[in-house]
């Protein structure tokens, strides 16, 4: 699926801002970004929800709007969307008979890891049932990409699991998968590629190991005896903190930080903490700030 130069604006907000983006078949992407970053407007054009004022979208190489009812991609709404008083069955059944090729009921619920609960009223499920029915709906026209808008929102860890095993079923499968999230160690750990939007447009793209890469932000710190502005000088160093008697210096390079403070004699208590996404994060949005 593609996206070429998207640009989508509300009256005076330019919510998606010229975003490219081009996903390659059974890759699993993370579209990370902070509250308003474009996240779902960018997931409503890809979908043909929204249609945008400039630039070009498609999946597998058609129209969205055409390839999502072909049964091509399959999306999952962020929350709401199910009928109450039927049964999981009822709704999934009335949710086949819109597709021409739809998967067989039992392997849905299978994926969903719902198996055994058909018979349940959708408004009587955990939040966790509830969102894997909303998962088991996107997969009912067996498509090859599916579409995630936030699909753990609001779900506690032990549902936040659950889901994702469901979901590594699936991406073990060959599947496409895009999902955006506010859960920067799910993008981490669920996603090949992660995909950093702000203010409309991607402000990087890679692994996540890549985007540790990007930002080097591995924290050397260490107890501050004395005057400690100079250590803000040391090779690598990109900021000094100092909170209690700690000294917390960013580094671009720690070794070579950690090398200079101990030729200086200035190791006490040394400890170096690895950047992790949500540093990453935090300093690629901030850093377009500047
Ligand atoms: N229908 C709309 N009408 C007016 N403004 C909108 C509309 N949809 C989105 N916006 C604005 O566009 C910007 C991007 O919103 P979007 O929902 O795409 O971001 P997001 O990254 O999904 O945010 P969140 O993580 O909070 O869901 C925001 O400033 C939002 O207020």
């Amino acid at each position: 699926m593609s996206l070429t130069a998207v640009t989508k604006s509300f009256g005076a907000v330019r919510a998606v801002d010229g975003l490219t983006l081009a996903i390659p078949r059974g890759q699993t992407v993370a579209l990370l970004g902070p509250n308003g970053a474009g996240k779902s407007t960018t997931i409503g054009m890809l979908l043909g929800l929204i249609p945008p004022d400039s630039g070009k979208t498609a999946i597998f190489g058609i129209d969205p709007g055409q390839a999502v009812r072909q049964g091509l991609a399959g999306a999952m709404p962020q929350e709401g969307g199910l009928i109450p008083r039927v049964t999981i069955r009822e709704l999934l059944t009335f949710i086949a008979g819109t597709y021409r090729a739809p998967l067989p009921l039992e392997q849905v619920l299978a994926l969903a890891q719902m198996t055994g609960l058909e018979n349940r009223r959708v408004d009587k499920l955990s939040g966790g049932q509830a969102q894997r029915v909303r998962f088991a709906m996107a997969l009912v026209g067996d498509p090859d990409l599916i579409v995630l808008d936030e699909p753990t929102a609001a779900l506690d860890v032990e549902a936040r699991r659950e889901f994702w095993n469901g979901m590594r079923t699936l991406t073990g499968r060959g599947k496409t998968v895009l999902f955006s999230t506010h859960y920067l160690d799910e993008a981490d750990e669920q996603a090949d590629r992660v995909v950093v939007v702000d203010r409309g447009h991607v402000v990087a793209d890679g692994t996540s190991t890549d985007i540790k890469k990007i930002v080097a932000l591995t924290t050397v710190s260490v107890t501050a005896v004395g005057e400690v502005a100079w250590l803000g000088d040391l090779p690598g160093v990109t900021r000094l903190e100092v909170r209690g008697d700690r000294v917390h210096l960013r580094s671009a390079d720690p070794d070579a930080t950690v090398m200079a403070l101990a030729q200086a004699g200035a190791v006490r208590n040394l400890e170096v903490t690895p950047a992790d996404l949500e540093d990453a994060f935090v300093a690629l949005t901030a850093k377009e700030t500047v």
